[in-house]
């Protein structure tokens, strides 16, 4: 219950919870003052005393509806907002956290990410709207506890002692329900990954159904099956702990009618009173136990939204926003000294480095080598996308550190292998169209895709012209160092001889630093510097062939 509130508190703002809290408490109030009265008003009746205050017994009344009606439509509105605001303020602050976070944290934890925000704010949610109805009950079992210790305290400490083992059973069964609860928890997880495989390799089942029906026999069926035996041992669990509490209660009221009250020689109107306000608390119990399970899933959600922003939190690579952006007269060269990562969660552990490099403003370099052989993964450690091991990255002789880091990746423009192209561009400050113009005549997309207040017009084109446009939104963003990670892969013959021959020199003019990693080896002397990845060592190239070859 602790991390439910440090979860949900600071999401309400401040004072927020306290005025749930005394709602919730005014609430439980009334309807006790309601029993109190109408135990009162039966007890004035036996005694043949009520007729006198009939009167007042009617204004009582009305007032107590009047003020049950104004608190709990107060109360209502209040957790309507205060749901909807708790909804979509943990959605934002696990956005905000994965904004926040560095690229391989997020990248290893997409699965996590996802059922946080499909699944548990939707449970904390839930459960944050019965927070206040279960505040109501306790107040209303703990009213009710006091007022039967008013009345008769020998039975108020044989009911006590029912209670108190009532929840002993209670607290003694929770543990194995919320085991399987948890579990239940972890299987949503498994869940998303073939909703997602489904979703994002729907081309590919449509092709092959038969793959389709594996994931979905073999993995979904067995999750649900998993998720459904659980859920429902943990449900049922609860169940049978409430069933437990009834029967103890209904046996306690009937060991008081029909033997305590007789043996201990308790007055009739008081063991009715008794039995009402039992009757009452039965009741306030009876919610309390319905609302626990809601509160259990919401306690599980709540841990892993705690372990999932810890985890985020727990950033090596700061990503806040640069306090300065680095111009293209700013950048004089990037020097890396013994460079080494390691992929530590993987079983062979693929290892770059050391690695050892100087790239200087106005230079082209393409760096080639076999599938696997870390090309992708070094760039990224130059991007400061992931830190390095050992080893260090200046620029212009300063040391990139987690203090720089967010500046230090403003020097680059990036279209990765596997880019995505946002219909907003991210665009400078002073930003005209002819610069826009001029790109989509050099890339030859006029006509196909327009640019309004910043957005593009569609971003459905084929693979080439996406990344064609992809690449006119890097050189937008007018970034020192531009860098491409198999970027004419996807051109016809014309369109490559042209980027290697007539782009490339053109962004070298315009005084654009370019870090190319390329399998196009008839352009290899097209670049300043070439050279080889080879099983995670950097090599120069010492002699690129300067010719160029006529692709066939
Ligand atoms: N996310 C990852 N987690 C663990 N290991 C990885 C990961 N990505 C890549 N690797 C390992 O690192 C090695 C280098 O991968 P990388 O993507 O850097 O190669 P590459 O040279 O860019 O290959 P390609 O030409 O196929 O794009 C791979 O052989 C793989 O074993």
């Amino acid at each position: 219950m602790r991390r439910i509130f440090k979860m949900v508190v600071p999401l309400m703002g401040r004072g927020g919870m306290l005025k749930y809290i005394i709602l919730g408490i005014l609430s439980g109030g009334c309807s006790f003052f309601f029993i109190k009265s109408v135990t009162k008003a039966v007890g004035l009746m036996m005694s043949g005393t009520f007729e006198s205050q009939r009167t007042m017994y009617i204004a009582v009344f009305a007032g107590i509806i009047a003020l049950f009606v104004l608190v709990r439509k107060t109360l209502s509105t209040a957790i309507i907002k205060l749901s909807q605001t708790l909804f979509w303020n943990l959605r934002k602050e696990v956005l905000m956290l994965v904004l926040k976070a560095n690229y391989r944290q997020v990248s290893d934890r997409r699965l996590e990410v996802h059922a946080a925000i499909v699944s548990d704010v939707n449970v904390l949610t839930n459960a944050s709207m019965s927070i206040i109805e279960f505040t109501t009950a306790m107040v209303l079992a703990a009213a009710s506890l006091i007022y039967l210790a008013s009345i008769s305290v020998v039975l108020f400490l044989i009911t006590l002692v029912v209670a108190l083992g009532g929840a002993f059973i209670y607290h003694y069964n929770s543990r194995k329900n919320n085991q399987y609860f948890e579990n239940g928890r972890k299987l949503e997880n498994n869940f998303l990954e073939s909703l997602n495989q489904i979703l994002d390799g729907f081309k590919e089942i449509y092709m092959e159904p038969a793959r389709g029906q594996f994931i979905f026999n073999e993995k979904v069926s067995r999750v649900s099956k998993d998720a459904y035996n659980n859920n429902t041992h943990a449900f049922t669990g609860f169940l049978n702990n409430q069933i437990t509490g009834q029967v103890l209660f209904y046996t306690l009221i009937s060991t008081i009618v029909t033997f305590f009250c007789v043996a201990l020689r308790i007055p009739t109107a008081q063991t009715v009173s008794y039995i009402f306000t039992l009757l009452y608390l039965l009741n306030a119990i009876e919610t309390i136990m319905v609302l626990l399970p809601g509160l259990m899933r919401a306690r599980i959600a709540a841990n892993h939204l705690m372990d999932l922003r810890q985890e985020l939190a727990n950033t090596k690579l700061d990503s806040r926003m640069p306090e300065k952006y680095i111009t293209l007269e700013m950048f004089e060269q990037i020097t890396v000294t013994d460079l080494q990562y390691q992929y530590k969660s993987t079983e062979n552990g693929f290892t770059i480095g050391p690695v050892n490099l100087e790239f200087r403003k106005g230079e082209t370099i393409f760096i080639y080598g076999g599938n696997g052989s870390g090309k992708t993964t070094f760039v990224h450690t130059v991007l400061g996308l992931i830190p390095p091991d050992a080893g260090t990255i200046r620029l212009n002789g300063e040391l990139v550190d987690h203090s720089n880091y967010p500046e230090y990746r403003t020097l680059f423009a990036v279209v990765f292998s596997d880019f995505y192209l946002f219909s907003e561009l991210s665009l400078p400050s002073n930003f005209n169209d002819r610069k826009w113009l001029y790109y989509l005549h050099l890339f030859e997309l006029e006509g196909k895709v327009t640019l309004e207040n910043g957005r593009l017009s569609t971003t459905a084109l084929s693979m080439g012209q996406r990344k064609r446009l992809a690449l006119i939104a890097a050189l937008l963003e007018e970034k020192p160092i531009l860098v491409i990670d198999e970027w004419a892969a996807d051109q016809d013959p014309y369109f490559r001889r042209k980027f290697y021959t007539e782009i490339i020199p053109l962004l070298k003019r315009e005084g654009i630093s370019i870090i190319a990693i390329t399998h196009d080896d008839r352009y290899y002397h097209c670049a300043d510097k070439l050279y080889k990845m080879d099983y995670g060592h950097l090599l120069e190239e010492f002699s690129p062939v300067h010719e160029t070859r006529i692709e066939s």
